[in-house]
């Protein structure tokens, strides 16, 4: 079952990602990405190592960013790979059938490939811009995915839409209405001064959405 919140990790250092994940998890998020960009894969590995025991002793489910190996390796729940990463078709040659795999998209062909690929879910964005992600693609705004949801419903296309890109807990009621499954944000918990309560807060506002939707 993929997750209505999806917390993807920010800091500068490696450390700072272990401490980082450490808060969400204490805040209660229980899907979290690791996402280190400014390291290579040899440096993620023990971290990934790390943030596993951590996730465990939360009953989180861990998934990794661009790197499908270091996901088998530690026993991840999933990957989540985007353009200039791999094909999810080359991601999922490397977890297997088993494991969560995810890809980033930004047209509803883009999602159309992911499907054709054995994606799990799809992360969709951005919604606006962020500087969490530089060169990002088009924003999408709210009218991209009323049309890329729509597109995909007429096409009977059903694979877990995740909205990702600036999101704000105010956007979170009106994203969901588009037919997007959850939402995926950092900064929005990594800069929230009460984290607990933020996470609570956008823990609501999508799992009521979801039994409105169901
Ligand atoms: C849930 C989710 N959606 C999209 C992304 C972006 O992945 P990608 O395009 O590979 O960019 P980087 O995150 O690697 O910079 C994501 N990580 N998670
Ligand atoms: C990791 C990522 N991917 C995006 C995409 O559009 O594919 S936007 C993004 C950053 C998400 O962080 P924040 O909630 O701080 O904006
Ligand atoms: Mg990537």
């Amino acid at each position: 079952m993929i997750h209505t919140l999806h917390y993807i990790s920010q800091h500068s250092t490696a450390n700072g990602h272990i401490e980082n994940i450490s808060q969400a998890c204490e805040a209660g998020c229980r899907w979290i990405q690791l996402r280190i960009k400014q390291e290579t894969q040899e440096q993620v590995l023990p971290v990934a190592e790390a943030v596993k025991k951590i996730c465990d002793s939360y009953g989180a489910a861990l998934i990794i960013n661009d790197y499908p190996a270091i996901a088998v390796a530690v026993g991840a729940a999933g990957v989540h790979v985007g353009k200039n990463d791999m094909t999810v078709k080359a991601a999922r040659a490397v977890t297997g059938p088993d494991m969560i795999v995810g890809g980033t998209a930004n047209t509803t062909e883009d999602i159309l490939q992911h499907v054709a690929d054995g994606a799990s879910y799809v992360g969709v964005g951005p919604y606006r811009f962020t500087s969490t992600k530089q060169n990002l693609s088009p924003i999408l705004g709210l009218e991209g995915y009323q049309r890329i949801l729509q597109e995909l419903r007429q096409q009977r296309i059903s694979i877990p839409v995740i909205a990702i890109g600036g999101i704000q807990e105010e956007d979170i009621p009106a994203l969901l209405e588009t037919g997007v499954h959850g939402v995926a944000v950092s900064g929005l918990i990594s800069g929230a001064a009460d984290k607990s309560a933020t996470v609570q807060r956008i823990y609501e506002l999508v799992n009521r959405q979801t039994i409105w939707n169901h």
